[in-house]
């Protein structure tokens, strides 16, 4: 049995977060953990509460997942400061963690500030080195690169900035893009283009925490990273294509539809 950890928030909806999460590793028929950073008080509609963990509570969850259950596989979302930050970072270096998913969440798609603006510095100095693989939607590649995405172009142009301080995998998520929803990867200086229509469905929330997951997953089945985002956005879009329809918002995904 695979065992995958998850370090993220969780959103009492269940439709992102380490609710996503779960039902993403559990889909794969994979053993779920989860260390929590913050409870959320979220829907569809927005975020109306956020409450962090404090940094030794996180570092006392890390130290019971890791000193017993060993994970294969290391999916990080949202971590709101940066105590917390470098907390993480720290025990994930004393445990040689493999296999790790950073989703470097910064905005939920109902438009909340999920990141401390002095907390940014950290993540790309501290946490971001640790991962084996990023996964930034565009604001937050904008953010990372500093170099405003209107199109595929300025999507190279993001990922070769951010690969001067990061020398892992790169995956800008191209969700948020008009008119296709093409995800760029880049490693070693060479770009592919993972390319996907745009699914009619504006019920999109916990899309990027469920992508990361399942990469996670296939990085813990012995996938290569370019093989494990290409299962990933399979699984990802069966749960789009459901097409469930929850909450008087953007809604969350089905992740019934393969079981
Ligand atoms: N309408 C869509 N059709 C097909 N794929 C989509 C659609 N929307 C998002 N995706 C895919 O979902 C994944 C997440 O993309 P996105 O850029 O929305 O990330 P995100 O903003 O982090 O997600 P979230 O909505 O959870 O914040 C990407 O692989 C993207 O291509
Ligand atoms: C706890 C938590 N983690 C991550 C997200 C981002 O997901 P989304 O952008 O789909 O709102 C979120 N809203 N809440």
């Amino acid at each position: 049995m695979r065992k995958i950890l998850a370090i993220a928030g969780s959103d009492c909806s269940g439709g992102a977060g380490i609710q996503a999460d779960l039902k993403t590793i559990t889909s794969h028929k994979m053993y779920g953990m989860s260390v929590i950073t913050a409870l959320t008080a979220q829907n569809t509609t927005g975020v109306f509460g956020v409450m962090e963990s404090t940094p030794d509570f996180a570092a006392k969850q890390l130290d019971a997942v890791f000193s017993d259950i060993y994970p294969d596989a290391v999916k990080i979302g949202m971590v709101s400061s940066k105590t917390l930050i470098e907390v993480i970072a720290e025990k994930l270096a004393e445990y040689k963690a493999k296999n790790i998913v950073l989703d470097p969440v910064m905005i939920s798609t109902s438009g909340s500030k999920l990141l401390n603006d002095d907390a940014i510095e950290t993540l790309k100095y501290k946490l971001m080195p640790l991962a084996d693989i990023i996964t930034p939607n565009i604001p937050e590649a904008e953010c990372l690169s500093g170099i405003k995405i209107k199109n595929k172009q300025d999507m190279e142009e993001a990922a070769l900035k951010i690969s001067k301080n990061f020398p892992g995998h790169i995956l800008i998520k191209g969700g948020h893009l008009e008119d296709s929803s093409d995800d760029l990867l880049f490693h070693d200086g060479m770009f592919s283009w993972y390319n996907h229509e745009k699914i009619k469905n504006t019920n999109t929330h916990g899309t990027g925490c469920t992508l990361s997951s399942a990469i996670a997953c296939s990085l813990a089945d012995g996938f290569t990273v370019a093989e494990s985002i290409f299962n990933a956005k399979n699984y990802l879009t069966g749960a789009l294509n459901y097409n469930l329809n929850l909450g008087k918002g953007r809604g969350p995904l089905n992740h019934c539809w393969n079981i």
